[in-house]
């Protein structure tokens, strides 16, 4: 157990006119709590750890907290906090239940699941979440990340989730419709971009996600998608983004997607009106500098809950 975080920052008492913030309108998520926005953290690097990275990916949660409870309030529906999943005595699978416990409760009352990583292996969290409470939907994956996380690998960890999806898939006789934006061809052996062929994982790589025309293609590309699916799960890796500003992750990108056009990629998922869950991944305070990154993971949060 760790403690609650306590939504605490700056107060602009003499100001005339909306000067809300973050921390001044989060209230804890109680079974009450109906519509709006259900943030839930996954204080969890076991996965990274299993993997090999660099592990402190468990203190995303609250540096995201910590960032987001500054950001001025700006028409966001109702914001819930539901706590912390952990991760006890190396339990990476009870974590993943956990989680996924967290955000089935959260979309029975109404409510948008908004996970805060944690390693990626969170992703095998939050999908089995949204896999229970929307049994039988046609789920649409959209993954922004500089890897497939399709390894093979004994135990789960935080480059298995999306094999781990699979399997289910396929043991359910349901569809694997996985798309992955900001792939480096120098981040994944050829295995894994035969395993991702072989599954039809459709990707496009970072270094096509570079200009305006790059960006437009994709988002043609993925259009037809999101039209056919009845739910998209959004899961945004943050070693997706150059170094430069996502510095704080296990395994920072040398290239990586500008933020401009992952918020276009989002954005795009947004509108679709579609997203049934969303979780932000791999961010490790430990590394940050400037605390950029944090602040990069709180607009990306922010971003999506305003149109949850
Ligand atoms: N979630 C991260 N997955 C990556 C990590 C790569 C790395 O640590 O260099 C992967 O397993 O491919
Ligand atoms: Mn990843
Ligand atoms: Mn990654």
């Amino acid at each position: 157990m760790t403690a609650p975080f306590v939504w605490q920052g700056r107060i602009d008492a003499e100001e005339v006119g909306d000067s809300r913030r973050w921390h001044q309108c989060v209230q804890p998520f109680t079974p009450q709590s109906r519509s709006g926005v259900a943030l839930i953290g996954f204080a969890v690097d076991e996965g990274v750890r299993r993997n090999g990275g660099r592990p402190g990916a468990a203190q995303g949660p609250a540096a995201a907290r910590k960032a987001l409870a500054n950001l001025p309030i700006l028409g966001e529906p109702a914001l819930w906090d539901a706590g912390d999943a952990v991760c006890e005595g190396g339990a990476l699978d009870a974590a993943q239940t956990a989680l996924a416990q967290r955000v089935a409760q959260a979309l029975a009352q109404g409510c948008t699941p908004l996970v805060l990583g944690g390693g990626h292996e969170v992703a095998w969290g939050t999908f089995q979440g949204v896999a229970r409470a929307r049994s039988g939907a046609r789920i649409l994956i959209v993954n922004l990340d500089a890897h497939f996380d399709l390894r093979q690998a004994r135990e789960g960890n935080s480059g298995t989730p999306f094999r781990q999806i699979q399997e289910h898939c396929a043991a359910q006789g349901l569809p694997f419709d996985y798309r992955v934006l900001g792939i480096s061809r120098y981040a994944n052996t050829q295995a894994l971009f035969d395993r991702a062929d072989a599954l039809q994982v459709r990707y496009v790589l970072d270094d096509a996600l570079q200009t305006e025309a790059g960006v437009h293609a994709a988002l043609a590309d993925l259009a037809p998608d999101l039209q056919a699916c009845d739910a998209v799960y959004l899961t945004l890796d943050t070693d997706v983004l150059p170094a430069a500003v996502a510095p704080g992750v296990s395994a920072p990108a040398p290239l990586g997607v500008p933020l401009w056009c992952v918020e276009a990629v989002v954005d795009a998922v947004l509108a679709s009106g579609k997203l049934v869950a969303a979780d932000v991944a791999e961010f490790n305070p430990a590394f940050d500098r400037d605390g950029i990154t944090a602040k990069v993971v709180a607009r990306l949060a922010a971003r999506i809950a305003r149109v949850c």
